[in-house]
């Protein structure tokens, strides 16, 4: 009788340890699917590749390594960490797994250059490609290899616009909607530095890509009236605030230039060690008594000019959201800002 109580306590000892030991553990399985997957999708399409090769054969061999990379980083979690002491299997899996990081670096740049040298050129559709009588080597890939491969190599360069402005988020997508589709957003409270706008942003930049650990976008627009050499300039934050659209106008009375322009420096920042890049946008136009609605900052107030340099008839707040941004400070500098994404479609995933 004893035995079999015994029997049966180490029974569900050893179910209690097998359950916990799955919980634990089904963490590997989901990190394993990607590469699975990658391995799956390439050995099936290993031929449907003309336009590059080397993409299937690319996924196969990331979809391996990975996987033993993960499982020797599962097997020394799970059965090495009661020992004391270093011994020579601990010694010759670290030594194969630092080995395994270095060939997965050399095998992600090849990445990058088998997959992002065709991402302008490449079809999907094979029929289309007959049809018009271009050769399939020249541009075909399989949709899913092609994407997988892309997707994979980009999903760490998400770029996160950074602002706790709700109207600028607005309008960035707006413009950027076509670019960078996959643009996240992240409303952080920094500080507002003064200085001039382009360090203001830089230094903005450098604490957005800090806080976010990866590539941001980050922008800050000012406000400058000639006549005052450029003031309020990046601090129309406070005079708005302070002085209302009447007060801005007033701040003028004395002089006939009306004139002003509005800028938006927009920064690019790829990761807490790199150095920001910034893209400055400029739309010239004058101060009037406020029209319109008054629903963003300063726009019922700005009257941006015309093409041939003349006052223009309608106050941004007046104008329909899209011509707004099609002549804005803020869709100026995302053109530049496009332009430095088309050289870089590592972010544009
Ligand atoms: O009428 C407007 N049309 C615009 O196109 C526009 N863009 C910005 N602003 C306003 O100008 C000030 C500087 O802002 P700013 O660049 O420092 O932004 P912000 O502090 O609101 O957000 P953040 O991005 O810094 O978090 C703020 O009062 C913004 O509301 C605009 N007003
Ligand atoms: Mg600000």
């Amino acid at each position: 009788m004893n035995a079999i109580k015994l029997e049966m306590n180490n029974k569900q000892t050893n179910d209690i340890i097998c359950k916990s030991f799955c919980l634990k553990n089904i963490w590997i399985l989901f990190i394993i699917i990607l590469p699975l997957s990658g391995i799956i999708i390439g050995f099936i399409f290993r031929n449907d590749c003309p336009l590059e090769k080397y993409i299937p054969l690319w996924e196969i061999i990331n979809g391996f390594i990975t996987i033993i990379f993960l499982l020797l980083i599962f097997i020394t979690k799970q059965f090495f960490h009661e020992i004391q002491y270093r011994n020579w299997s601990i010694f010759i899996i670290d030594q194969l797994k630092i080995l395994l990081i270095f060939f997965l670096f050399l095998w992600f740049i090849c990445g990058n250059i088998w997959v992002y040298k065709y991402y302008r050129i490449v079809k999907y559709d094979k029929q289309i490609l007959l049809s018009n009588k271009k050769t399939i080597e020249n541009f075909y890939c399989n949709k899913i290899v092609y994407l997988y491969a892309f997707c994979y190599l980009s999903r760490k360069m998400v770029v996160t616009y950074v602002t706790g402005n709700k109207n600028k988020l607005v309008e960035v997508q707006a413009i950027l909607a076509d670019a960078l589709p996959n643009l996240r957003s992240q409303d952080l409270d920094l500080p507002e530095y003064q200085g001039e706008p382009e360090q203001i942003t830089k230094g903005k930049a450098i604490l957005a890509a800090q806080r976010i650990n990866g590539p941001i976008l980050v922008e800050d627009t000012s406000l400058h009236f000639n006549a005052l050499h450029g003031l309020p300039g990046p601090y129309i934050k406070w005079f708005l605030d302070k002085l209302g659209h009447d007060g801005l106008n007033k701040l003028l009375a004395a002089y006939d230039d009306k004139t002003a322009y509005a800028q938006c420096v927009f920064a690019f920042c790829a990761g807490p060690s790199h150095q920001p890049i910034t893209f400055t946008g400029r739309c010239p136009g004058r101060i009037v008594p406020a029209r319109g609605p008054n629903t963003f900052g300063w726009d019922p107030i700005f009257q941006p000019d015309n093409e041939q340099g003349q006052a223009g008839e309608k106050t941004f707040a007046e104008m329909d959201k899209t011509i707004k941004n099609q002549i804005s400070h803020r869709s100026r500098s995302l053109q530049l800002v496009k332009d430095y994404f088309d050289k870089h479609p590592e972010y544009v995933s």
